[in-house]
């Protein structure tokens, strides 16, 4: 029996939620195969652990991940008892940044029986590569003065290291697929960091002769996620970009609340995480009406990461086919509950044995 020990986070808000209904639905896929199994040990890492010790995790919370084979995350965030920053940058950013998960990869595509609000969708089927670890996210700078002479600095940080170790991780994508890759540039407006972007973009490209090449700047690339998102294939961008776009790719697809998201550690010195696009949606949390979707697709990359392709693929098909028959959440216009759309979906899967 092979056994991939998961460090389980559900975090705030839905993700409390999404989370154990995703962790059900790992283990009733896992009884498919026979010699898997998954181990989840929960985490109470959150808002509300921080309001209780005033850390969003222990001194040795990372000590203790560390083991694991991998972390599956809901969301963090409860802005009404921690300002976001603060939350954010101490769990979810720390653990991205401690554990080296560089690249954040995530997929949107139009899955059988989904309805985008595009009127013309075009069959979309893209993927992001978000550099993960460094450009605008920096907690480089600080503010001086007071009141009307107040000034806040923030420096972006890219290194040759990390923009090329994404752009490379995007172009041996692309390999894999349709053989396009479209860069992510503002380079008429950001005078330094996005021209060294560019010209990095330009230096790798030539190792790729194979691979068709272009750069967009962000506002045109923005829109034509929405005119034409079928032109795209594989996109690299910056951290802040490669996060507004894959919002956008996931309101495309029919809602916020299905994308998935893996951060990657590609060195293998610690686990990568797995978490959804989607936050903690405080406006909903609580009610049960959360689509478990993006968790759940978020599981399917965890079972690709560790080789379980065929697996991963019986689950987007399973979830494709209960989207066809509209079992789904208010946010995809269904009037299924949380639990609801998962025990459908568990049943399905059993089905399959
Ligand atoms: N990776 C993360 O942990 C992460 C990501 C984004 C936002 N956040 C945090 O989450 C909090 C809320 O942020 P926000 O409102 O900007 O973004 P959000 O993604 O939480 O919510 C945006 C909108 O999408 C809806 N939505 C999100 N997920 C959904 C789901 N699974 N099913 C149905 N509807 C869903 C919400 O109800 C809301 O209307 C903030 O504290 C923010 O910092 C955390
Ligand atoms: O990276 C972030 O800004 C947090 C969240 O918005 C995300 O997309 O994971
Ligand atoms: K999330
Ligand atoms: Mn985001």
């Amino acid at each position: 029996m092979k056994t991939i020990k998961v460090a389980s986070i559900p975090g705030d808000g839905i993700g409390q939620e999404v989370v154990p209904a995703a962790e059900e639905v790992v283990k009733a896929i896992a009884a498919l195969h026979g010699g898997l199994s998954f181990e989840f040990t929960r985490f109470p890492w959150s808002c509300e652990y921080y309001t209780e010790t005033g850390k969003m995790m222990p001194d040795d919370g990372l000590k203790q991940l560390t083991d694991f084979d991998s972390i599956f995350l809901g969301a963090v965030g409860d802005p009404r008892v921690v300002p976001d920053h603060i939350s954010l940058w101490g769990l979810l950013l720390t653990i991205r940044r401690e554990f080296e998960q560089v690249i954040n990869v995530r997929p949107a595509k139009l899955l059988n029986g989904l309805r985008s609000p595009l009127v013309n969708p075009n069959d979309f089927d893209l993927i992001v590569v978000r550099e993960n670890s460094e450009g605008e996210y920096s907690s480089v700078g600080g503010e001086i003065y007071q009141g009307g002479d107040q000034i806040a600095i923030q420096n972006a940080i890219f290194s040759r290291k990390g923009t090329e170790r994404a752009m490379r991780y995007a172009f041996e994508l692309a390999k894999k697929r349709n053989k396009k890759l479209t860069s992510a540039t503002k380079s008429n407006g950001i005078f330094h960091t996005m021209p060294f972007w560019d010209r990095i973009f330009t230096d790798v490209s030539r190792d790729y002769p194979d691979i068709e090449t272009d750069s967009q700047h962000i506002d045109a690339l923005a829109a034509f996620f929405v005119t034409a998102p079928h032109r795209f294939d594989v996109i690299v961008a910056s951290n802040l970009f490669g996060d507004i776009l894959t919002d956008l790719g996931a309101a495309i697809m029919g809602s916020v609340g299905i994308a998935p998201s893996a951060n990657i550690n590609v060195n293998g010195k610690y686990p990568s995480m797995f978490e959804p696009v989607h936050g903690s949606a405080p406006d909903i949390a609580g009610k049960g009406m959360a689509n478990p979707i993006g968790q759940i697709w978020t599981a399917k990359m965890m079972l690709d990461h560790f080789g379980e392709e065929e697996l991963g693929s019986a689950l987007l098909a399973t979830i494709e086919s209960l989207l066809a028959d509209q079992i789904t959440t208010p946010d995809l216009g269904g009037t299924f509950s949380t639990n609801e759309v998962t025990n459908e979906l568990i049943a399905r899967l059993k089905k399959l044995g």
